[in-house]
Parts: structure tokens; C-alpha cells; sequence
């Protein structure tokens, strides 16, 4: 028998029978058909003589399933896990499934064999002899706060480094200060980082020029004396686009020695790439026409993956889809349309991947979340509409928002990439060839454009307080910064000192942002007792919209009457509150329940899975005592008296947010002084208030609030004056 690497292992023939192993030595021979396979060596022996490697393959060519596995019986590699960080949960949770399946291996916590497993936000599925961990760049960064040094890993693989989200520059930042002090961790860590569209030659710079700044997390004692408060401009970390900092940060022989690189050519399927010829002025059209030209065209099997920029396009697309499907005679395969978009629960995302039935061609409506990293079994066909949302800081606002924009060369390749994955495979762009062109090549680091809060405290929290000159792959603009740090201040997280404070640790550690952990925790204060009801507000906030769509005027009355007995005069959070706890309560149908009430099932199964979790989590924590009525359902709280303290704990993390009534009747933010409107989906929308309060600012036509509610201009004086000693 051979092992996860191929090589001969020497085991009883009686395990070939095991259903598991009989479908691991089947996958063995798709597995050495990749062009990875080649490689497998050259990797091996990279790894043996450098602590960092850099690979660089195309898409398609094993580097997610494989790379780990010819890692596992390496000597330095036996002692210690390994950990390969993906920037999606749905990526997380189909590679560990392969992954168990190519080692004949139950998955995670199903068996205390299993040695393949994966941790994503709100649920962690490994088993104490899990030996390959996939896991979100989120997840790595909190088990950082627990064990700095990540002891149980003999190896990190950075996938997808491309994306270079705010997590994954921690992550790399980090990392590079781990390698360089190793000796603290009793054995080596070695680091891979690797994508297909990456830049290589900066990442390998990035590792091999001498990291300067010391981590403290791991040698306080050895800090470096010459980084004092007013250290130079120039020593601010950072490197592309930033001649100054090379001038400052030289290799050393030493670090140089360290990195090294590894391409691996081809890919093992072509994928032709189809142009439109013409601009089109109505994607929507475009998109639902070349769909049906595919599907009455090319031949089964063979489905279809749509690319789109979110919940609300994809879910318009469906219902087209699904009513002009009505009309296919029976000569044409049926269809079976199918969304993708990171607030669908675990299980409705899980679909996607499982075999359409007999005669029917599934197609796949999906965000970028299916972009990169997952294998959708069966797609051949991949249409991209060469859009996606992004999230923008608007420092007017002091916040993220969400714009929809053009995506880079980089996206394109990596949409067409999840076409020719089991066989030859067609991507259409629907944009022409110019347009392709005057892509820009990366997308921006998300350092560059989004609110550094959570990174900000993720960093403090993991012992690096000296935030200006963290080893950066890309220098975030200073203002930013400062304002992530005000912002922390602001929520108490922060000591005056610019020291993380004890609550700033408690928030850190919960899966949520600074702003809605504060609320949480402002919760669990005795004088407010109400986390279990702010949790499934919280809960609530974590899926997009728990409302279905309102398209007409005559569906948005029907709604109004359907949801009449949720709806609360303060607005969304109360609303939510009740709309959770009113289906939590209902024992006998709840599908029929959320559609009599025109809520999305779907979106309340996430948000109970939700719920459960971060209540688990409050629990450990201590913000949550558990008590009698622990898992069964209370009904909303109606007096007041208990709806004014939630709200005022809102609040305390959101106090930011918040807009006056202005003698125009229009509302003005405190922060930027800027007019915005309710969001029609709110149930707030056309009433006039002293004061609003909003968890999300929405740029489309015009500046929106959603998910707003009601508050006093007094509660705000309180906030103010809190002097953050919980
Ligand atoms: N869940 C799956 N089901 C079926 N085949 C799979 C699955 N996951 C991977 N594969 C097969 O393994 C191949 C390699 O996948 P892998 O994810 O390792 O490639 P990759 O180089 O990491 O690609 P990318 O850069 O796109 O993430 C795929 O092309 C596909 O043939």
C-alpha cells in the first residue's frame, strides 16, 4: 500500500477492503495525473533544505489537496500538525472533505482516527489526531491568541495569498517573525505560501529582507531598543510600492537562505476562453441568455458556474432562471438552479457539490466565494460577468461599505480556473476582449481600502502593540491606522496608553468585530443582563437579511401584513429579536412558518447555527451563566424597559454610527456630517426620529442606513461619558 504521499507503506491487506481505502487508492491515480504530482520531490527537498516557500502553479494543479500531503512524513514534519489557512469556509470545508477521501481517512470529528479535519467560524470539526487542519485565515489568527508560537504546527501553508486580505498580511507578518525565532518553538516552523496569480518575486522579497521588528509575543526580553516612539517615517514597516523601506531593510545572507521558490507549469485540462464582441449594457439579460444558449447547446453532463456580485442579483437571476426553465421542452435537460453566497448556511452552500440528479444540469449562482480554491464537481462551464462587490472604507464615514466594481485580471483567471478541473472546460466572459485588458492586474490588498479595527486588535491582542512598524507586506495608510486605533479607544478596547485593555482582550477573542463583541460584552454587564437577547440580534447581523426580497410595491404590502406581528417601532434589531425568537419558539412547522412570515428558512437555519455557537462561545467566556432556561425558547422581551437597555448596548459598539434628525427632515451622521437615508428594507424606513443608529452604511444611488433603529440623543451623552471599566 502506498501512504499520503505515494510512497510504499507497509500495512495489511485486509484495509484495502475498507470502503475508505478502496476510494483512496482510486483517487491515487487522478492524483498522479496532476501536474503537482511531478513536483512532489522538488517540493519535498525545497522544504528540507529552506524554512519558506513560495510556489506559484497554475489553477487546477494540486496545489490545495496535494502539497500538504507530501508534507506529512517528512522528518521535520512528523512531530506537529499541519495548518493550510483558505479565505473561505466553504474552500475550508470541500478541501478537507477531498483531502480525507484522497487519504482514506474519515473527515474531523467523526472518528478519533481521522487525520484530516477542518476549522471554520462556528464550527470546528478535528479530532485530536488530526494531522492536516484546513482552516480560515480568521481561525489561525485566533488560535494565535491562545498559543502565539502555534506550537502544534510544524507547518503553515499560506493558499491563496493573492487575495491578500487584512488577515492574511497579519498572517504573513506574523509568520515572518516566527521563522526568524524559531528557537523559542523547540522545533522549526515552515511556512508555504502559494496561489496561482501571486506575486512571487514580492512575497519572496518580503521573506527574505531582515525583519527589524521584533516579535514580542514571543521574546519580550529581546525587544529591540532602537524602535522607540518616534522612530523614523522611514522605519514604519512595509514593502511594495515603498522604495524607502527597501533602502532601510536589506537581505541578509541568512534570511535569504531561508526562502525559496517553486513554479509548477500547466494545468491538467485546457479551458477555452470566449469574449463578448460588444459591450453589453444589461448584464442581467447577457448573462440569462448566454445560460440557455450553453444549456440548449452543449452536451451533458456538463454544468454551469455563474459568477455575479451578490445575494440580490443571484437571487433575481434564480427566479428567472427557474421561470423561463418552465418553458424548455422536454427534448432539453432539466435544470436545477442553485445559489452560492457566504450567508447561505453551512448546508445550503453544501449543496452546490453534491452530483445533480439524472438528466438535470445543475447551475450554480455564486459571489466570488466559489473563486478560488473549490472544486465544484461537474462545472465545465464557467460565465463570468467580470463584477463583484468589494468592501471600500469611506473615511468621510469612518466605515466599510460595499460598491460593486470591475474585478482584476487576477479574479478572471482564477473564475475561469474553476472550469477544467475533471475535464476540458469553456469560460465566457461577458465582456469583451479591450475590457479584459484595462483590467488591473491584482486586486487592491484589502489593507489598502478597509476599516484596520479588527486588525488592529487582533495585533495588540497577539502581543504586537507597536502596530506602526509590524512587519507589513503592504504599508496600510497611516491615517487608517490611527483611525483603527481611535475607533478601539473609543470602544474601551484600548487602555489611554494605546495598551489592549482587559476587555479589549475579551473581545478579541469572540469571532466577531470590535464593534459587535463590544456589544456583546456591554451585554453581560450586571446592570444590562441581556446577552442571550443580543446574541440573537448579533446572530441575525451575521447572514445578509433574514427578510425575503420585496420586488413590487404589491409584494412589499403583502410582507408588511405577513410580518406585522414582528415588526417593532424602534426598528430592525428589535424586529430581528423577535423574529428569531418567535421562530426559535415555533415547534411545529418552521418552513412554514418563515414563509408565512416572507423570511428566508434558509437564513434563520444560519442564523440558529449562529446562535448556538456564539452561545457556546459566551458561555466559555463566562459573559454567560447558563441557567434553566438554556436551550429552549423565551419569548421577546416586551416591556421597555429591557428593549432600551438592548438597544443602549448597541449602542456602546456602534456609537459611531449614528445620524440626527435634521430641521429638513433629512438625517446627518455625527461622524463626517453627512446625509444619509433609511434604507427602504428597514422597518424604520419613513419614519422620522431624533436619532438613528445603524450597523451598515450602503453606497447605491444615494448613501442608506441599514439596520437601523431608533435611540436617544441622551443615551449617546451616557456612552460618551462611559469610562470603559467593564
Ligand atoms: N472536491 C473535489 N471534487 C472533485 N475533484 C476535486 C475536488 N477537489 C479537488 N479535486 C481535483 O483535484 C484537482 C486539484 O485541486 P486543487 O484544489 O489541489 O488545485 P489547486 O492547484 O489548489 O487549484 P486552485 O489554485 O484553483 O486552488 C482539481 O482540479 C480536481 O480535479
Amino acid at each position: 500500500m502506498e501512504s499520503s504521499n505515494g510512497t510504499k507503506r507497509k500495512r495489511g491487506s485486509e484495509k484495502s477492503q475498507n470502503p475508505l481505502q478502496q476510494k483512496r487508492i482510486k483517487l491515487l491515480e487522478s492524483r498522479k495525473l496532476l501536474p503537482i504530482w511531478q513536483k512532489q520531490k522538488e517540493i519535498r527537498a525545497a522544504l528540507r533544505n529552506h524554512d519558506i516557500l513560495v510556489l506559484s502553479g497554475e489553477t487546477g494543479s494540486g496545489k490545495s489537496t496535494q502539497v500538504p500531503q507530501f508534507l506529512l512524513d517528512e522528518p521535520w514534519c512528523r512531530s506537529g500538525k499541519i495548518a493550510i489557512t483558505q479565505p473561505r469556509r466553504v474552500a475550508a470545508i470541500t478541501l478537507a472533505k477531498r483531502v480525507a477521501e484522497e487519504m482514506g481517512t474519515p473527515l474531523g470529528s467523526s472518528s478519533p482516527a481521522s487525520k484530516v479535519g477542518y476549522s471554520v467560524r462556528f464550527d470546528d470539526n478535528t479530532s485530536p489526531s488530526t494531522r492536516i487542519k484546513y482552516l480560515t485565515e480568521g481561525m489561525l489568527l485566533q488560535e494565535m491568541l491562545r498559543d502565539a508560537s502555534l506550537t502544534q504546527y510544524s507547518c503553515v501553508i499560506i493558499d491563496e495569498v493573492h487575495e491578500r486580505s487584512v488577515n492574511v498580511d497579519l498572517l504573513l507578518g506574523f509568520l515572518k517573525q516566527l521563522v526568524g525565532n524559531q528557537g523559542k518553538r523547540g522545533t522549526p516552523l515552515k511556512v508555504v505560501v502559494m496561489s496561482a496569480t501571486a506575486d512571487v518575486d514580492t512575497l519572496k522579497r518580503f521573506f527574505e529582507l531582515a525583519d527589524q521588528s521584533h516579535d514580542p509575543a514571543l521574546v519580550p526580553e529581546e525587544r529591540n531598543p532602537s524602535y522607540t516612539d518616534d522612530a523614523s517615517e522611514a522605519s514604519w514597516g512595509g514593502l511594495s510600492g515603498d522604495e524607502q523601506h527597501d533602502a532601510v531593510l536589506k537581505p541578509t545572507t541568512s534570511s535569504a537562505l531561508r526562502v525559496t521558490l517553486c513554479h509548477v507549469e500547466g494545468r491538467q485540462y485546457p479551458v477555452m476562453t470566449r469574449y463578448l464582441d460588444t459591450h453589453s449594457d444589461d448584464i442581467m439579460d447577457t448573462t440569462l441568455q448566454r445560460v440557455f444558449q450553453i444549456h440548449c447547446k452543449e452536451p451533458m453532463p456538463g454544468d454551469l458556474l455563474v459568477f455575479m456580485t451578490g445575494q440580490e442579483r443571484i437571487q433575481e437571476l434564480q427566479k428567472l432562471l427557474e421561470e423561463y426553465a418552465q418553458n424548455l421542452t422536454s427534448e432539453y435537460p432539466r435544470l436545477l438552479v442553485l445559489p452560492l453566497f457566504a450567508a447561505l448556511s453551512q448546508a445550503a452552500q453544501q449543496r452546490v457539490f453534491q452530483p445533480a440528479p439524472s438528466n438535470t444540469r445543475k447551475i450554480i449562482l455564486s459571489t466570488n466565494i466559489a473563486e478560488t480554491s473549490v472544486t465544484v464537481p461537474g462545472v465545465r462551464f464557467v460565465v463570468d460577468t467580470g463584477m463583484a462587490k468589494v468592501k471600500q472604507f469611506r473615511n468621510r464615514l469612518g466605515l466599510d461599505s460595499l460598491l460593486v466594481k470591475q474585478i482584476s485580471k487576477s479574479s478572471a483567471d482564477q473564475r475561469k480556473g474553476r472550469a477544467g478541473r475533471e475535464g476540458p472546460g469553456q469560460c465566457y466572459r461577458l465582456y469583451t476582449e479591450a475590457a479584459q485588458r484595462s483590467m488591473e492586474d491584482h486586486d487592491k490588498p484589502e489593507i489598502l481600502r478597509c476599516d484596520l479595527s479588527t486588525a488592529v486588535l487582533t495585533m495588540k491582542a497577539r502581543g504586537a502593540d507597536d502596530v506602526m512598524h509590524f512587519p507589513f507586506l503592504t504599508l496600510p495608510p497611516r491615517e487608517a491606522m490611527e483611525k483603527a486605533l481611535l475607533n478601539l479607544l473609543q470602544l474601551g478596547a484600548l487602555e489611554e496608553t494605546g495598551l489592549i485593555s482587559t476587555l479589549g482582550r475579551k473581545i478579541a477573542r469572540l469571532p466577531l468585530t470590535p464593534s459587535l463583541g463590544r456589544v456583546i460584552i456591554e451585554a453581560a454587564r450586571p446592570e444590562m443582563d441581556c446577552v442571550r437577547d443580543v446574541i440573537d440580534i448579533v446572530a441575525c447581523l451575521s447572514v445578509e437579511t433574514i427578510w425575503l426580497g420585496v420586488d413590487t410595491e404589491e409584494v412589499r404590502e403583502r410582507a408588511q401584513l405577513a410580518r406585522q406581528q414582528l415588526a417593532r417601532r424602534s426598528g430592525d434589531h428589535l424586529s430581528l429579536l423577535a423574529a428569531v425568537q418567535a421562530y426559535a419558539g415555533e415547534q411545529t412547522d418552521r418552513k412554514r412558518w418563515a414563509e408565512d412570515h416572507m423570511i428566508s428558512h434558509r437564513a434563520m437555519q444560519s442564523v440558529m447555527d449562529v446562535r448556538k455557537q456564539l452561545t457556546a462561545q459566551c458561555k466559555q467566556a463566562k459573559l454567560l451563566l447558563p441557567n434553566k432556561i438554556d436551550g429552549a425558547s423565551v419569548s421577546a422581551p416586551s416591556d421597555e424597559e429591557t428593549q432600551e437597555r438592548i438597544l443602549r448596548c448597541f449602542l456602546r459598539g456602534y456609537s459611531n454610527n449614528v445620524a440626527r434628525l435634521c430641521p429638513d427632515g433629512s438625517y446627518k451622521t455625527f461622524m463626517g456630517n453627512q446625509t444619509v437615508a433609511i434604507h427602504p428594507s428597514s422597518f424604520l424606513f419613513g419614519r422620522k426620529v431624533e436619532a438613528i443608529m445603524y450597523n451598515e452604511f450602503l453606497f447605491t444611488n444615494k448613501a442608506y442606513a441599514r439596520g437601523v433603529s431608533a435611540v436617544k440623543l441622551r443615551w449617546l451623552e451616557d456612552v460618551w461619558g462611559d469610562k470603559h471599566d467593564t
